[in-house]
């Protein structure tokens, strides 16, 4: 199931929104101290607008029905100084979060980001890129708000309806009871309405991540879309995408309206009968006019705290929704690592020159199933047997699809093997921190990757130790020398988004200058030379013999010209290895190489061997 589709699906399991919320205490556990100050100085804050009636009370019941002028005035100026207080003490509450929660905010983005990072490929198979990066910055921004805002708020808000509604009672408890009636319904209203909102919450966020991963793609795209023609029905997807989620978001809004009509209209509905009844309560003697304003304006005052529920409570679950899909992510099992951390022990001392010792690679009975394919489909690899000798270039051949990719992603623990082991010198690689196999397997991908970075950083990448002289090495061992001389500022010249300020052919070399710049012990390359004219290739080849002579290595290859770069080439085929021999040897040999090699199928005659 994509992470889309497990994302729909969520919303079915009942889930709890304190619960969901409940889990980010960690989080902000270390500005709780902020947290919860803030929200005490906003209750004392929001308490003001409930001391301002009894002050009306006084003016009104005193100077005013006294005539006294001077009182007026001082009521006046009591009036304005609690105004005063209280903006003070809303503007103190801002300062008091505003720096923790940014804290908070940056801290959950980093542990999402390094987490994502360490997830294994297999997760960045299935999850589109488009729902972690709306997790990451929406959601996040989401929950800031909520934290900042929103929880602070529905603290603030419930209290001073708790206080407002005590202040009532004491004023005239029959009058309090006529306001304090609609509470029920409303609450019972609130309670559909939660369970109504968060479902249709949780699906705009997932439709949000959705079109986040169409736009993502489309622009990485561009040149397909264009090159296709493809602007106007890709437009159309998109329209479509975006109607479904503003569609999500009308939805929302109108539920939002009609949780908001309830609780704005039933209120004044009783105000106005207590209104009456208190009217009719002056005019025989049994309450104070002073008294009556006191009540109205303390009413009036808990009309926002009480028509701010319904929103609050759409803020909450839309931020128990993004809670949830924060931790969607962040549950997901980073892969054990071997306890103790061992290390590839250093690699035996060579008996010739310079050539590589110990037992090189060695794939055993290995067999190979991706995670998410259907059940009962048959292994990609299906019992592996190679043995690459120490200092020995093994070409790897087979048809499209046949695992050949597949099989060298299992060297540097991209994937993890089903079941069987692979040793690099004689220690089995499971054993073996995926840092320490990384450290001394290096590759290059036939697609390569460049990051938004100068040539020597992207380059540099390929091993921590490598210093500007390896840079240099590597630089003329893939030919790129030439060209990034010809650079604006040569080797720190940015390289732009993805390396697309460069050629197919130049991005291809950076990612081999990337793999041999750190003298790896052991090197994977996947078709690394595909996008090169026939020249650029061979003058390549010549330059990487000397590298592969000093390390052990299995390279993909597609073309005769690359299986030229290697000692002895395996043939992989029906997810084992069919045939392993010299190129030469398999020509003569073994028909379904002629046929990838040459085109010839069995019966025609071999071409020349190597
Ligand atoms: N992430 C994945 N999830 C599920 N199946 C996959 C995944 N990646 C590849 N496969 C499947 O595994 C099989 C082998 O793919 P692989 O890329 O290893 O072949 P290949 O020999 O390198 O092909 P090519 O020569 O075309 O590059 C294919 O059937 C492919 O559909």
């Amino acid at each position: 199931m994509s992470a889309s589709a497990e994302a729909q699906a969520a919303p079915a399991r009942k889930r709890s929104v304190v619960r969901s919320l409940l889990r980010l205490w960690p989080y902000v556990r270390p500005v709780r101290a902020r947290v919860f100050g803030a929200a005490a100085v906003a209750v004392a804050g929001s308490s003001m607008s409930l001391v301002m009636p009894l002050v009306l009370k006084w003016i009104v019941d005193g100077p005013v029905s006294d005539g006294d002028e001077a009182g007026v005035w001082l009521g006046g100026a009591l009036l304005l100084g609690v105004g005063l207080f209280e903006a003070g003490l809303f503007g103190l509450r801002r300062w008091l979060v505003a720096r923790p929660l940014a804290g908070v905010e940056a801290a959950m983005r980093s542990e999402l980001y390094r987490h994502v990072q360490r997830l294994p490929v297999t997760f960045h198979d299935r999850w589109p890129t488009g729902q972690l990066l709306s997790r990451g910055t929406g959601d996040l921004q989401l929950l800031r708000q909520f934290l900042a805002f929103g929880l602070t708020f529905l603290i603030v808000n419930s209290t001073t309806i708790l206080i407002g509604f005590g202040v009532l009672l004491v004023q005239d408890w029959t009058l309090g009871l006529v306001l304090i009636a609609p509470v029920v319904p409303l609450i019972a209203l609130s309670w559909v309405f939660e369970s109504r909102f968060s479902v249709v919450a949780r699906r705009a966020q997932d439709q949000m991540g959705d079109l986040t991963t169409v736009v993502e793609e489309s622009i990485l795209g561009i040149r397909i879309i264009k090159g296709f023609g493809r602007h106007r029905s890709q437009a159309e997807a998109f329209r479509v995408l975006s109607h479904r989620l503003m569609d999500t978001e009308l939805h929302k809004a109108r539920l939002l309206a009609a949780i908001w009509l309830v609780i704005a209209s039933l209120p004044e509905l009783f105000l106005g009968a207590a209104l009456v009844l208190g009217v009719d309560r002056v005019a025989d003697g049994d309450l104070t006019a002073g008294t009556l304003v006191a009540f109205m304006t303390t009413a009036m005052a808990l009309r926002w705290p009480v028509e701010s529920i319904g929103f609050l409570l759409a803020l909450t679950n839309e931020s128990a929704a993004a809670t949830d899909r924060f931790f969607e992510v962040l549950d997901e099992p980073v892969p054990a690592e071997p306890a103790g951390g061992a290390r590839l022990p250093a690699a035996p001392a060579a008996p010739g020159r310079g050539a590589p010792a110990g037992d090189g690679i060695r794939f055993t009975d290995v067999v190979f199933r991706y995670p998410d394919s259907p059940p009962g489909s048959p292994p990609v690899l299906d019992g592996v047997n190679l043995h690459v000798a120490p200092g020995e270039t093994m070409a790897l051949v087979g048809g499209t699809g046949s695992g050949k990719t597949t099989l060298v992603t299992l060297l540097p623990r991209l994937h993890e093997v089903t079941s069987g082991r692979i040793t690099l010198d004689g220690t089995d690689i499971a054993g073996l921190s995926r840092h320490e196999v990384r450290r001394h397997v290096a590759m290059a991908f036939e697609e390569p990757t460049l990051f938004s970075a100068s040539v020597a950083e992207n380059v540099l990448m390929g091993a921590a130790e490598a210093d500007r002289d390896d840079l240099a090495r590597a630089l003329r061992t893939s030919q790129s020398e030439g060209f990034v001389r010809a650079l604006p500022e040569g080797e720190d010249t940015q390289v732009g988004e993805q390396g697309l300020s460069l050629s197919g052919g130049q991005r291809q070399r950076l990612a081999l200058a990337r793999a041999v710049v750190g003298r790896p012990r052991f090197l994977v390359l996947d078709d690394p030379l595909s996008a090169l004219d026939v020249h650029t290739e061979a003058r390549v080849e010549a330059a990487l013999r000397d590298v592969l002579a000093t390390t052990t290595a299995l390279v993909v290859a597609h073309r005769p010209s690359t299986v030229q770069l290697a000692d002895r080439v395996a043939l992989l085929s029906g997810g084992r290895i069919a045939a392993v021999g010299t190129h030469a040897e398999l020509l003569h040999t073994n028909a379904e190489y002629r046929h990838l090699m040459t085109g010839r199928h069995a019966e025609q005659p071999e071409v020349s061997a190597r």
